[in-house]
Formats: C-alpha cells, structure tokens, sequence
C-alpha cells in the first residue's frame, strides 16, 4: 500500500490567493521532475531538503505553462509523512488547482484518500493514533483553549502519560511472572502487598484523568446549549448579548444532523454551541411550540439549557411547564429584568422547586448578573470547579473510553490479587489493562476503528 505515491489538493476548493497540491510517495520527486520548470537557474534537485522553488508546472505533452508555482521540496524520512513530499504552491484558483492535480496523477500519482497523509504518518512512526487525531482536533477547534488542548495532544502530553502507564504494568506483569517461574517458592505475601499497592496507585492516577475527561470533550466538541423561555422574557436579547459582548462569534458551524445553523459562542475558552432556536423564540405559544419535535429534539440533545424567566412577571403557569419539560436536564435558571421586578424575590420562589439548577438573577439591559452565568456555566462543565486548574489531557470519548476498560480490568487485578487467585489470571487481566492503553496510542488498536478515524479527515489531510 505505501509502494504508491498519493496526491490531492489540500486547501479549500474555492477563490483563495494561494493552492497546495500536495504530492506523497516515492514518486513525489520524479513526478515533480516532469512537470516543474525552474526560472531561477537554480537546479532544484542538487539542493536541500524543505526548500521552495520558483517556476512554472508545464504540461509535457503539450509544452503548454499551466500556472506560475513556488515548488515546496520535502525529501524522506524527515518529511510529514516520512516519504518524500511534494508541494505545489499554485494560484488558488480550482482550474489550476485541478489541472495540476489531474497532471500529478497522470505523472504516476493516485488519488489520496480522506485522511491518508496524516494515515501514513501514523503508519510510518512519525505520529501514534492519539496524535494523528489532534490533526483534525487543530482543524476543528472552536476557541483558543480548544486549539491548546488539541496542541497537547499533537505534542503528546496524553501519549506519554500513556506509555508511562504502560510501563508500570510491564513492570508489574514482569513480577507477576517471576513468581509464576517459580512455583515452588509461591509468592510472599509482602509481594502481594506491594502489587495491590502499585496497582492501587496506578488506579489513582488513572481516576485523575477520567476526571479530566468528563469536562475534555467539551473543549472540542462545543458544548450545545438552548435558550428557552416563554415570549418576551429577553432570549433573544440574552443571545445577542452572548454574542456581541463576547465579540466572540468563532464560526457558524451548521447542525450535524438538522439543518440549524449553529453559531459558537467562546465563554472562558469553552466553546458554547448555541443552536439557533428561532422557531422557538418567535413563537406565541412556547410550551406548544417546544412540542414541536424538531424544537423538542433540540432541547432534549443539549447539554446545557438555559432558562429565562422574566422578573417582571413573576412564575406564570408556562413558566413552569416549560421547567418541568426540562427538569432532568443540566441547566441554569436565569431570572430576567431584574431592573424593572424584584429577581431576588422570584428567585428564592425557583430555588426549592428546581434544587438541581442553579439560579441567577440577570439583567440583560444593564448587564447585572452575566459575568455569573459564564462563571456558573464553567462551573456545571467542570464539575463544581469555578475555573480549569489546568487543560485536560483527555479530550476524546474513545480515548476516556480506553482508559476505563484499562481501570476496570485492574479492578479485576485486585479482586484476583485479594482472593489469593491464581497468578496466571492476575498476569492476563494486567495484559488486557496495557493492551486497552494501546488502544489510545494505537500499538493495539484494530484496523476497523483506524478507518474510522481517518475517515472524518478531509482529502488531502
Ligand atoms: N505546506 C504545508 N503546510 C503545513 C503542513 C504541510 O504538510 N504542508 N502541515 C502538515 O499537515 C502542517 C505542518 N506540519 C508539519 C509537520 C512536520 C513536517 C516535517 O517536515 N517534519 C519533519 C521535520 C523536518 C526537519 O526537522 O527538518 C519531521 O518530522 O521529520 C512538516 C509539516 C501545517 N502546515
Ligand atoms: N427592562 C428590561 N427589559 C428587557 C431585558 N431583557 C430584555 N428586555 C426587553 O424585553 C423585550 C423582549 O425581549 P426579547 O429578547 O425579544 O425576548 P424574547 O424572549 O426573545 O421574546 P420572543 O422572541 O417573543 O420569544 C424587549 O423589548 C427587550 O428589550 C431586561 O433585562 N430588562
Ligand atoms: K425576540
């Protein structure tokens, strides 16, 4: 599979000053040789590795110049890939994008399919699974604090911890397996102690990173929040205010699976995915129109309901219905307009009917109260904490995933380990808990799930 050189166009398809067609293989070099011609003298091929190159690409069979290009040279096995790499730096226009790219595969190159660069540099060692995935994390991320989650996981900050992991239970396996040789001694009972120990430590560290996951994910997935509440009660003032004080609209990422428009708010570096709940924001009736399935889906999807009630007004009937709709879900109660009503009034009436959300008196007009949302929304993503001690290492369910399977097959260890069970059981269940860490770096991973990884990539990725 790796005998061929594979090609695509790696930036976006459309009207951009610059295009990168990029090339990977053993054939990088040559291909580049029949279609690149140098117009500065310089002879490209006598030099170093990672330089550019000023010329034209000219389509040998008509000796016509397709497009002026700078020529990026990267040579093997110092390269992305670790094959040789070629770049052509076109203009970013998509004729000259896929001419170069149709004359590339013409030259001996293959279409690369989604992910396959950022697949061989897995392949080839330059970068493990759980650092292949922080590529498309860098893509996707939504806030500065996201990007620098995604960094520590390309840096391999969460590897490391990995494979230190897994060294401890080598360590272990090997004792276990020195008592197993020698039968006849039986294993001491201080020696029992001293694994049950260890293994208890390692559980420790691990429940500290299973702790982080909780709240990682958020980082880079967004956390998908609504807005509800009945007419007038201030939500689309809320939202505009979320919007324009942040000054912070990172992108509009539309729905996965609706066609609602999403627009990310940055609160604290989390990034807030408010869906776009005009349907029930400009509704008359709003407990009707909740029982509208689409609207219905996109509160009982969310992570994170925000609630307005107007203090104006105090607790009306629809009030409370549509708090009962969303009692079993994470939320905060906002008690609105408290520069014209008596918010602290109405709030000690919601505390004991909804124990679990906390409640904030707000005023969007004069802003009392927002700097507490954003501090009470960090506080509901981090588990209680008002503020990240620190970034977390993990960021993906698959690799918090993992990590659980390796802490439940050392609970087995222990079990076995307490019973006075056999040590041939202890070993197996200490090789299931090294071999689920694999499954992050990806030593031990199965073909099916790398494909779905590399899957999500983008083509020319
Ligand atoms: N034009 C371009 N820009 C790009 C990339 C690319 O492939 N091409 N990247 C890719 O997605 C990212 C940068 N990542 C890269 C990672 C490693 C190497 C590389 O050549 N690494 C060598 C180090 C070479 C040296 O030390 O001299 C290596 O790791 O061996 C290049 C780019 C983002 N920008
Ligand atoms: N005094 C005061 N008025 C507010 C406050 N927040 C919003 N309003 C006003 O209340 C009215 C309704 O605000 P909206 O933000 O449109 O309310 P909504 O909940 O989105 O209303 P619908 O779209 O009808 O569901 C507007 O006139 C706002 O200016 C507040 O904190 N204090
Ligand atoms: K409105």
């Amino acid at each position: 599979m790796l005998d061929d050189t594979i090609a695509a166009i790696a930036t976006p398809l459309g009207e951009g000053a610059i295009g990168i067609v990029r090339v990977s293989g053993p054939e990088a070099v040559a291909i580049a040789e029949k279609l690149f011609v140098s117009r500065t003298g310089v002879d490209w091929r006598k030099q170093g590795s990672h330089r550019l190159f000023y010329g034209l690409v000219v389509d040998p069979a008509t000796g016509q110049p397709v497009d002026e290009v700078l020529l990026g040279v990267m040579y093997a096995p110092r390269t992305f890939t670790r094959e040789d790499v070629v770049e052509f730096n076109c203009h970013g226009g998509i004729v000259p994008l896929r001419r170069i790219l149709e004359l590339v595969l013409q030259h001996g190159a293959r279409l690369a399919e989604p992910g396959e660069f950022t697949r061989r540099a897995f392949l080839n060692g330059r970068l493990d699974l759980a650092q292949a995935e922080s590529i498309l994390d860098i893509i996707r991320a939504k806030t500065e604090a996201g990007l620098a989650v995604a960094m520590s996981l390309l840096a391999g900050e969460l590897s490391s911890r990995v494979r230190a992991f897994q060294d401890r239970l080598l360590g272990l396996v090997a004792q276990v397996e020195a008592s197993i040789d020698f039968p006849e001694e039986g294993i001491e009972e201080a020696t029992r102690e001293d694994m049950v120990e260890s293994v208890r430590a390692i559980m420790g560290d691990l429940e500290e990173l299973l702790r982080q996951a909780r709240y990682g994910k958020v980082y880079r997935e967004g956390l998908r929040t609504v807005i509800v509440g009945r007419p007038n009660v201030g939500k689309s003032s809320l939202l505009n205010s979320l919007l324009r004080e942040k000054r912070a609209i990172v992108t509009e990422i539309p729905g996965t699976t609706r066609d609602i428009i999403e627009e990310v708010v940055n609160i604290r570096g989390i990034p807030i995915r408010l869906a776009d709940t005009a349907g029930l924001r400009k509704t008359d009736d709003i407990v009707e129109r909740i029982g509208v399935e689409r609207s219905r889906d996109l509160v009982k999807m969310a992570d994170l309901v925000l609630v307005v009630l107007d203090a104006s007004t105090g607790l009306t009937p629809e009030d409370r219905s549509i708090l009962e709709l969303v009692r079993e879900q994470t939320g905060i109660i906002l008690v609105n307009k408290s520069d014209i009503g008596d918010g602290e009034a109405l709030a000690r009436q919601v505390t004991p009917l909804f124990p679990d959300k906390p409640v904030q008196v707000i005023s969007v007009k004069t802003g009392q109260g927002l700097a507490q949302v954003e501090e009470a929304i960090e506080r509901m993503i981090l588990g209680g904490q008002a503020v990240a001690s620190q970034l977390p290492l993990v960021s993906h369910v698959r690799h918090k995933q993992a990590l659980a399977r390796c802490y439940e097959h050392l609970q087995e260890v222990l079990r076995a380990l307490s019973a006075g069970e056999n040590l041939d059981l202890v070993a197996i269940d200490l090789r299931a808990a090294w071999e689920a860490l694999g499954e992050i770096t990806g030593t031990t991973v199965a073909e099916d799930i790398i494909d779905r990884i590399f899957r999500d990539f983008c083509i020319g990725k």
